[in-house]
């Protein structure tokens, strides 16, 4: 029987109208919406399209959205003085700067500037570290949205082999933090690897974000196995694809994120929780 499908669609509407019916219980106590300041730089096909996706999503949930449309060519400096101007300005609640920064700028520095308690992406080395100490206050979109997508199917962890291929700072290890938390046992797996077909075929659950088009072979899927896809690769046809042979894998695997459709959009939905959270906790 072939997989069935995590579906990213239906859970973050789900989750989106959730923090919806949040937005307006506080918006009707006297409060004013959650407002997320949305910092790209440069015009990144891409990036373009996911902060378009972070803007309609914020209008779904109640959530006002800032935008600050740099040019490739901001300084450094000019960045800094934005985020500082962000972090003091009581009416942002979340401040997101789009990844990948132009290679001029330092995108480290500029995310350990960011308020920790308005870092709605929870990449700052705080929130990170938080995550890793069994304390989670902003988590990772992407992880957390990949965690939301498995409860909200009922799929239980706890005891489970994972396999997490890729360490990035925004996926990988972060996932393996989240994880971890739900007491599954887990190996991060990169490009030093040995043997990566091997430790797939053993993994209960796999999750692959190394972006890389069918990098994860259907036939390395354990029958009965929990597969997410992070990857959102785009082929020189216009069409998306992930990092896991989507169809080969479907044959062994119990469930799986299709990609457009899974895990993407279960970030942006995440980030709309991350928001409304960082609020209430700025402005109880
Ligand atoms: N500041 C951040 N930068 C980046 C993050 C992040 O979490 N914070 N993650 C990735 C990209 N990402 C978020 O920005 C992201 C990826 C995918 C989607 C999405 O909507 N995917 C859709 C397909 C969209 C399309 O047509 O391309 C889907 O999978 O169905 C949204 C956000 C890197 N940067
Ligand atoms: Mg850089």
């Amino acid at each position: 029987m072939p997989a069935q499908i995590l579906d990213g669609k239906v859970i973050s509407q789900e989750i989106i109208q959730q923090v919806r019916a949040q937005v307006d219980a506080r918006v009707a106590g006297g409060k004013r919406a959650p407002a997320l300041a949305v910092v790209l730089v440069g015009s990144d096909p891409a990036s373009q399209v996911y902060v378009g996706n972070k803007k309609r999503q914020c209008a779904n949930a109640g959530i006002t959205s800032i935008a600050h449309d740099l040019p490739a060519d901001t300084t450094e400096a000019d960045l800094i003085a934005l985020v500082q101007q962000l972090n003091a300005d009581d009416a942002v609640d979340g401040i997101l700067v789009q990844l990948p920064l132009p290679g001029h700028i330092n995108a480290e520095k500029i995310i350990e500037l960011i308020d920790p308690n308005k870092d709605v992406d929870g990449f700052h080395p705080y929130n990170i570290g938080r995550l890793a100490l069994k304390m989670p206050l902003l988590r990772p979109c992407t992880p957390r949205g990949v965690m939301t997508l498995l409860e909200k199917t009922g799929i239980d962890l706890v005891g489970k082999d994972a396999v997490v291929v890729g360490a990035s700072n925004i996926v990988g290890r972060p996932q393996a933090l989240e994880l971890l938390l739900a007491r599954a046992t887990v190996t991060v797996c990169h490009s030093k690897t040995r043997d990566l077909a091997e430790k797939v075929r053993n993994a209960d659950v796999v999750v692959a974000g190394v972006g890389i088009p069918n990098f994860v072979k259907g036939e390395w899927i354990k029958p009965g196995a929990i597969v997410i896809d992070v990857g959102i690769n785009r082929l020189d046809n216009g069409k998306l694809c992930g990092d896991v042979e989507f169809e080969a894998a479907s044959q062994n695997a119990a469930w799986i994120t299709p990609v457009p459709g899974g895990v993407g959009l279960m970030t942006v939905a995440t980030l709309m929780q991350n928001t409304f959270d960082a609020a209430v906790k700025l402005n109880p």
